[in-house]
């Protein structure tokens, strides 16, 4: 079976990847690619329509599955349309507030939702082994680096907020501190958490695990946008067998 897949967002930086990654693959297909703003642009042949149009468009086309990285807002309606024509619902948007989170949660009661901050397998590894090095190295600092190109809106990264979750859950901390300026001596069980933004890098984490001995660093570095497409896509075609529910990108992997 071909899964018919919706891509929106379809003119930015991901949605562009997951279009021309569909296009390399035979099991999936674009019935429709959406954006806010569209022009006269085609992607991989696709023509780009307007994001006004979903509703109708999910209806006509009949795709199996939606795929989205726009912004939580829009994230949240398009997975509301996808829950009301049981449609499957892939998103990697980032940034999403606790409603939001909850909005899109619900969702998954109607039909399957898949969200996952960062679908790089590479990065599914690295949140299977940090847990157990903090676990390792008890009472030693931890920071975490995350570095974007100058475009992203959220900070600190979804990536970085999923580490954050992961780091905590496996020691003892007592609060995440967001940079530091002036008089800001580091306290004992705190995490450090810094976002830079430069050029056009593509994503980068880093968790520096130290005491004044020794330093371990575990960092994930994303070469182009191509590995979270495939990820994405990767999900989209086994999301399409799956009943009502909530789904991680671990949920993928591990099959
Ligand atoms: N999970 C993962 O592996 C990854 C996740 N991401 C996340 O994906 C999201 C998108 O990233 P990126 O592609 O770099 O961002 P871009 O800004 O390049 O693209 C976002 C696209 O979504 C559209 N959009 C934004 N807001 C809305 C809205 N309210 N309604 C309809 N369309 C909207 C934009 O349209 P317009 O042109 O009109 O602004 C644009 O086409 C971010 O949250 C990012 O963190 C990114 C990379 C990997
Ligand atoms: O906005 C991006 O570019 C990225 N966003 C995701 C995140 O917020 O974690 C994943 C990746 O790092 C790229």
């Amino acid at each position: 079976m071909t899964v018919r897949i919706g891509v929106t967002g379809a003119t930015g930086r991901m949605g562009r990847e997951v279009i021309a990654a569909v296009a390399d693959r035979e099991d999936c297909e674009v019935v429709f690619a959406v954006n806010r703003d569209p022009d006269d642009e085609t992607i991989a042949g696709n023509e780009i329509e307007s994001a006004e149009e979903f509703d109708s468009l999910v209806v006509d086309r009949e795709p199996t599955v939606v795929v989205d990285f726009t912004g939580p807002e829009s994230a949240v309606d398009y997975a509301d349309a996808c829950a009301d024509s049981n449609v499957a619902f892939v998103t990697g948007t980032t940034g999403f507030d606790d409603d939001q989170l909850e909005a899109l949660e619900a969702a998954g009661d109607d039909v399957a939702v898949l969200h996952a901050p960062n679908f790089a397998r590479g990065v599914q590894a690295l949140l299977n082994v940090v847990g157990e090095a903090v676990q390792n190295l008890p009472g030693y600092d931890v920071e975490l680096v995350e570095t974007h190109h100058n475009g992203k809106r959220d900070a600190p990264s979804g990536t970085a907020n999923r580490l954050l979750e992961e780091i905590e859950a496996n020691g003892e901390f007592s609060e995440r501190t967001h940079g530091r300026e002036g008089e800001a001596p580091r306290e004992e069980a705190e995490i450090g958490v810094h976002a830079l933004r430069a050029g056009n890098i593509t994503g980068e984490h880093e968790i520096v695990l130290a005491d004044n001995h020794e330093e371990v660093r575990l960092t994930h570095r994303a070469e182009d946008r191509g590995v979270f497409a495939a990820g994405a896509v990767d999900a989209a075609v086994w999301i399409a067998g799956q009943k009502a529910g909530r789904y991680d990108f671990a949920d993928v992997i591990s099959e």
